[in-house]
């Protein structure tokens, strides 16, 4: 029997949202766009510099769970913090809008609670910079199998993929997950992250993933081509159920001989972040409660829609209400 709709494992992160222009993205050598990893010193020089910051809850699968949660599906949370102030302060949030928040926060010998500063530049992109403190040591210890084997979805976050530990750790979740009647899938989360990890990656994907999210970039980095079909139709020769998001081009959706393209309305966004993770939440709840693929695809855009129209990385109305509106519910 499975007890969670989703149960997500990911970096548990707290994100600083600022406003900068690109002038400033240049001066600070931040690389526009993507997620950089930076240092402590750094990560404390570039808080400082924040005019207008706000601090919120982030982590990218963390995201997809809230989103999730906030749709009404049973979640739970796998994912680091340290007993400090921001750790508490994440642990908080997730349990305050019903989220299992599987470990406690660590007491003492760690690093600190992860973070990430992110820069909004005017056309709404987001520049994020990473500190990754404790959550980047997950181990398969963080992981129990109680969880994990009673999740129907498990959604696995690309990034915990550049450590052996947490490559196993993925390895045993998807694998306790399916034996007991779910399905597990991963967010790819990273381009560069592939590159220094592809023939794992695709192993995993082959051998235990039953789906496969991620954005153009991220798809076609698993092939090393510049050609997305051609890595769509690849990566579904793998995997039975892959969605490529497309940005304001929408996404496609491909299960075996089905594929759907959903458009959206190309918008620029307020806030780019979290668009990838909130289409993640919307298009699982689609997906665990039994919806057809295109109608899973129009919730996931709808659940990105709303994001990219504020600050911050979760959603701030009331979904439900939107799927209503558009009767797919
Ligand atoms: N400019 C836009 N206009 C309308 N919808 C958008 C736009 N950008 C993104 N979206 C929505 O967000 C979804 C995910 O966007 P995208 O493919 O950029 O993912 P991503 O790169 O993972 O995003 P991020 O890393 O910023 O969270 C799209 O499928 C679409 O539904
Ligand atoms: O990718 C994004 O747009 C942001 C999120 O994935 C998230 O908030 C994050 O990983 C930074 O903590």
């Amino acid at each position: 029997m499975t007890q969670y709709e989703v149960v997500g494992i990911g970096n548990a992160v707290v994100d600083v949202i600022s406003h900068a222009d690109d002038n400033f993205l240049a001066d600070n050598g931040i690389e526009k766009g993507i997620m950089q990893l930076i240092e402590r010193d750094r990560a404390e020089d570039l808080y400082a510099t924040m005019q207008d910051r706000v601090q919120t809850p982030g982590g990218s699968v963390a995201n997809t769970v809230a989103g999730a949660g906030a749709l009404g599906l049973k979640t739970a949370f796998i994912g680091r913090v340290r007993d400090d102030e921001l750790g508490q302060f994440y642990a908080k949030a997730m349990t305050d809008i019903g989220i299992d928040f599987v470990n406690a926060p660590v007491a003492e010998g760690e690093n600190p609670t992860s973070r990430c500063m992110i820069f909004v530049t005017p056309d709404g992109e987001r520049s994020l910079n990473t500190y990754l403190g404790i959550s980047t040591g997950l181990t398969s210890a963080d992981v129990p199998q109680a969880v994990t084997e009673k999740a129907k979805l498990m959604f696995l976050e690309g990034y915990l993929f550049d450590h052996d530990a947490g490559k196993t750790a993925f390895r045993e979740a998807a694998r306790a997950a399916t034996a007991g009647g779910g399905m597990a899938g991963i967010a790819i989360s990273d381009p560069f992250c592939v590159e220094r990890h592809r023939d794992d990656f695709l192993a995993l994907i082959e051998n235990d993933l039953g789906y496969v999210i991620g954005n153009e970039a991220e798809i076609r980095a698993l092939w090393e081509t510049d050609d997305t079909e051609a890595a769509l139709a690849k990566t579904a020769e793998i995997c039975p159920l892959v969605v490529c998001t497309r940005s304001g081009d929408g996404v496609t959706l491909v299960r075996g001989e089905e594929r759907v393209d959903v458009p959206v309305e190309k918008v620029v966004p307020v806030d780019a972040t979290g668009a990838g993770d909130q289409f993640a939440a919307g298009f699982l709840y689609g997906l665990a409660t039994g919806r057809d693929l295109e109608t899973c695809g129009r919730m996931g855009n709808i659940c990105a829609g709303e994001v990219i129209r504020h600050i911050g990385p979760r959603p701030q109305t009331d979904i439900m209400a939107l799927f209503k509106a558009e009767g797919l519910v």
